[in-house]
């Protein structure tokens, strides 16, 4: 159950430096307690570098981390009460699936019963039961991170990180994967801050998502704040697919592009005197047709090519300034065909233009 009001992991003002090299830029997050947090953004964005600092591998050049309300700058890792698992899986090769597992609670002496009934209800947690005796290479990956997840859990941390933990399975274990992490953030009740540059991945597993590109911090928001109000033309074109239009805000709802496009956008917008920003049209929502009269922005363009994705279809357009512009069918949506060099007027509604700043583009 997410706590609104407890962040479990709190980033105030935190850079980080490697010499001359500022990696992280004040950077402020806050991690609600029981929730699915993922880190997203391009390689070299900052998400290892972030992640160490809440581990306690690496520390802030400025700012703080704090966890549950207390600074936790001077505290060493293995006294913070945080958990990571990495992508590969760093299992000790010469132990059983058990020892592996037991492993946390040997150290820590705890009794060898509850040792015993522990590990066992971990593994169910995970499905591995079965797999007690084995040693970590007569597992396939996805096992191994199974394992890698049971023994990270058995000591209850209150956080887990996880380091793009399924990058190195393919595409269907990976999602089988995607399923048994969601299912046991929700069964533990544990704090996971997920970090992956699979934005796909970030979008379907996470309560919120941080989305971070060079060292900085983006946008902060649900899954469908990001997708739906993305706030940079960067965290736009990042997260799934994007028009980008280039432009001016003359008014606070109207915008009129470098070409000469002129758009409604039913935000009130505090860019209204920017000299310049983007609007962001998903490329669902443009149609080739009016739906109904709310459609009331047209985009004329120029019929470039068709793709063929299966269940839907991408049409490329070139707009009047040059920019390619994406628009997606779903198979069975009236889909006309157009042919090379074809004139086609596209419409959009004024909630589907999304004012986006330039920032990061
Ligand atoms: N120990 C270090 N010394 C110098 N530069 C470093 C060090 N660690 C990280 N960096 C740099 O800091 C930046 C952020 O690195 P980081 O590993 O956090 O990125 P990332 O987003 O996790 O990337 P990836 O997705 O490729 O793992 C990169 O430009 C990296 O080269």
């Amino acid at each position: 159950m997410i706590n609104q009001e407890q962040a479990v992991v709190e980033l105030r003002q935190v850079s980080k430096r490697f010499g001359n090299y500022e990696a992280i830029k004040d950077l402020n997050l806050s991690i609600r307690r029981g929730e699915f947090f993922s880190v997203v953004g391009p390689s070299g964005c900052g998400k290892t570098t972030t992640l160490k600092m809440i581990a306690g591998f690496d520390h802030a050049t400025e700012g703080a981390v704090y966890l549950s309300g207390t600074s936790a700058n001077h505290i060493p890792p293995y006294k913070r009460n945080v958990n990571t698992v990495f992508q590969n899986y760093a299992l000790f090769p010469h132990m059983t699936v058990y020892d592996n597992v037991a492993y946390p609670l040997k150290l820590r002496k705890v009794p060898k019963n509850e040792i015993r009934s522990r590990v066992i209800e971990s593994l169910k947690m995970v499905s591995m039961d079965p797999f007690l005796d084995r040693s970590p290479n007569q597992l396939s990956g996805g096992q191994k991170q199974r394992v890698a997840l049971a023994r990270a859990l058995i000591s209850k941390p209150e956080v887990l990180l996880l380091d793009e933990p399924l990058s190195a399975l393919d595409f269907h274990l990976r999602q089988e994967m995607q399923r048994v992490l969601k299912h046991l953030q929700r069964e533990v009740d544990i704090t996971f801050v997920y970090i992956t540059h699979d934005q796909g991945e970030a979008l379907s597993l996470s309560d919120r998502i941080a989305v971070m590109k060079n060292g900085v911090l983006h946008q902060v928001g649900s899954p469908e704040e990001i997708y739906e109000m993305p706030q940079t033309s960067f965290v736009a074109g990042f997260i799934g697919k994007s028009n980008l239009i280039k432009g001016r805000m003359e008014g606070p709802t109207r915008f009129v592009s470098d070409a000469g496009l002129q758009a409604m956008t039913n935000e009130a917008s505090n860019l209204s005197g920017e000299p310049h920003v983007y609007i962001s049209v998903r490329p669902e929502k443009l149609r080739t047709s009016k739906d109904d009269e709310r459609y009331v922005n047209r985009l004329s363009a120029v019929f470039v090519e068709e793709t063929y994705y299966g269940a839907d279809r991408e049409l490329t357009f070139r707009e009047a300034g040059g920019t390619h512009i994406l628009l997606k069918q779903q198979k069975d949506d009236g889909n006309v065909k157009f042919s090379e060099g074809e004139s086609v007027d596209l419409f959009f509604r004024p909630e589907d233009a999304v004012i986006v700043k330039e920032w990061g583009s």
